[in-house]
């Protein structure tokens, strides 16, 4: 079994978790309250810009230019892409996608545990464990995406066949092909310490994923709120924060 392999079996039971989550259930039989679907997007959004800064950390670290191109694809799909579904979530939630954006937010617990998690291992890791450490994110939502067309066939009616579709894309799964490869093809030389690291990149990854569904379903905030620690979607009382009626978190 190749390395990626082995810690794709080791999260085998968080994957599952993943996939009953009511959240990705609510995906797949398209029902979920608003309020969790507008909160995903904002959440989600800041979590891509981290996820694209923390590609670009490992463009720094590549060895090759084929590695370069890889990880600068990845960047491109991340500040497009991704884009159509979120554009999906916000029409089923009944908003624009630029009402969402115009909302001041800052990062919940499980988003801004997620996003420091990544930048991190990316910091302080070698190339093998900045590609473990991402990996979880292109697996869950492509074996997830790919899981409910198998058990639900979604057509075009469903209200969340942008997502599923696009998570499920033959480019999506060429994205975690290229991303397996390369973890395999540096595992080989990495020392006994380093495969750990890794190890445990990929798993804390894959249990932040589960936890970001559940940040969503759950509506997470902060506790106790307090000056710049509003819920999403209320505009803030005090005139002191007008100035901070923009996205105060993007970029991380
Ligand atoms: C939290 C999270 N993980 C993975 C993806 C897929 O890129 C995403 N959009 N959000």
């Amino acid at each position: 079994m190749s390395f990626a392999q082995s810690l794709r079996q080791d999260a085998d039971p968080i994957f599952e978790a993943i996939y009953l989550h009511p959240f990705v259930q609510g995906i797949a039989k398209g029902q979920l309250p608003p309020e969790s679907l507008i909160h995903y997007v904002s959440q989600d959004t800041e979590y891509l810009n981290t996820y694209s800064k923390v590609y670009g950390m490992a463009l720094s670290k590549a060895q090759t230019p084929d590695q370069m191109r890889l990880f600068y694809n990845r960047i491109g799909i991340l500040l497009e892409g991704e884009l159509i579904p979120h554009l999906n979530l916000c029409r089923v939630a009944g908003v624009t996608h630029d009402e969402v954006m115009q909302h001041p937010v800052e990062l919940a617990p499980t988003a801004h545990h997620y996003a420091r998690h990544m930048l991190c291992v990316a910091q302080q890791g070698t190339l093998g464990e900045i590609v473990a450490v991402v990996l979880p994110c292109q697996w869950v939502y492509v074996d997830t995406a790919r899981r409910i067309i198998e058990e639900f066939q979604p057509t075009t009616e469903h209200p969340f066949y942008d997502w599923i579709s696009f998570y499920a894309s033959d480019e999506m799964h060429q994205g975690l092909m290229e991303l397996t490869a390369l973890l395999d093809h540096l595992a080989p030389g990495a020392r006994e310490l380093d495969l750990a690291m890794m190890r445990s990149a990929f798993l804390d990854s894959s249990r932040l994923e589960y936890q970001f569904f559940d940040m969503a379903f759950t509506l997470q905030k902060w506790t106790p709120s307090g000056p710049g620690a509003y819920p999403l979607g209320e505009k803030p009382d005090s005139d002191s924060f007008d100035s901070l009626s923009v996205r105060v978190n993007t970029c991380v």
